[in-house]
């Protein structure tokens, strides 16, 4: 494994929990694809997408720290979203015509969750928001093995202008019997090529049963994104 990586085990220690996970706040809502929207919408997404690229004093309130969440379709993205904020397991029963937004409030952070369909006709948004967020959560199905070529291609594409953005990829549907392991989707993701300037993190995690509490991975998954924001804004 690529120096570069850093195993979510070895995170555990360096991840300062935030005690009671406390989501005040749970806002979620599917949309068509962004060219669509309506203004206020739009207005709503570019204002939410914006703290990374303007400067600090032109907001008087704290921001909230922006997480981009991509993958191929039906890698999981909506289904993991649902289980990070309500913190049981919920399968995603539709395709994501457009983004879903989804805010999840700890004692410490605020994050705003923006995920993206990862349908071919909407990847060509990825790279819109791409340039404005804080953290990148790539999203893989672990046992779809034959389409592991494309994601690769597409998450090297993505990162490729931006050396120092925080990547999270979650190795997805470990639950399946197919499941590729974590050190096959390294080696199918070709992590190891990607530079070492970045923090970049593979996780496995599955979205199992319906109405489960969500699995100590996932836990793990959400304490070290807090991390990752809170120490890049
Ligand atoms: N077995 C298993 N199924 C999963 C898991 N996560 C998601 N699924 C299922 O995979 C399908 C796709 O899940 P979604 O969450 O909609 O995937 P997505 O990445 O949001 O897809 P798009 O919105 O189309 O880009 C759904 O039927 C989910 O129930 C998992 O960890 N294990
Ligand atoms: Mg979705």
């Amino acid at each position: 494994m690529g120096s570069s990586l850093r195993q979510v085990a070895l995170v555990g220690t360096a991840v300062a929990v935030t005690g009671g996970v406390a989501y005040a706040v749970w806002s979620y809502f599917s949309a068509k694809p962004p060219a669509a929207q309506e203004p206020e919408q739009l207005r709503w997404l570019q204002e939410s997408l914006g703290a990374r690229a303007a400067p600090a004093e032109q907001h008087d309130k704290p921001q909230s720290k922006q997480i981009l969440v991509l993958g191929l379709d039906g890698a999981g993205k909506t289904s993991v979203l649902h289980s990070l904020a309500t913190n049981q397991v919920k399968r995603s029963a539709a395709p994501t015509e457009g983004f879903n937004a989804v805010c999840v409030n700890t004692e410490e952070t605020k994050m705003e969750f923006l995920e993206i369909g990862g349908s071919e006709s909407l990847r060509s948004y990825w790279k819109m928001y791409f340039p404005r967020v804080l953290v990148l959560i790539y999203v893989v199905d672990s046992a779809d093995h034959d389409r592991l070529p494309v994601a690769k291609e597409l998450l090297h594409r993505l990162i490729r202008n931006d050396s120092t953005l925080p990547v999270v990829v979650l190795a997805n549907k470990q639950d399946l019997e197919g499941a590729y392991c974590i050190t096959d989707i390294h080696d199918a993701l070709g992590l190891s090529e990607i530079g070492d300037e970045r923090k970049m993190f593979l996780i496995g995690t599955h979205v199992a049963e319906d109405g489960c509490e969500i699995s100590s991975s996932m836990k793990d998954a959400r304490e070290l994104i807090a991390q990752l924001v809170s120490e890049t804004q």
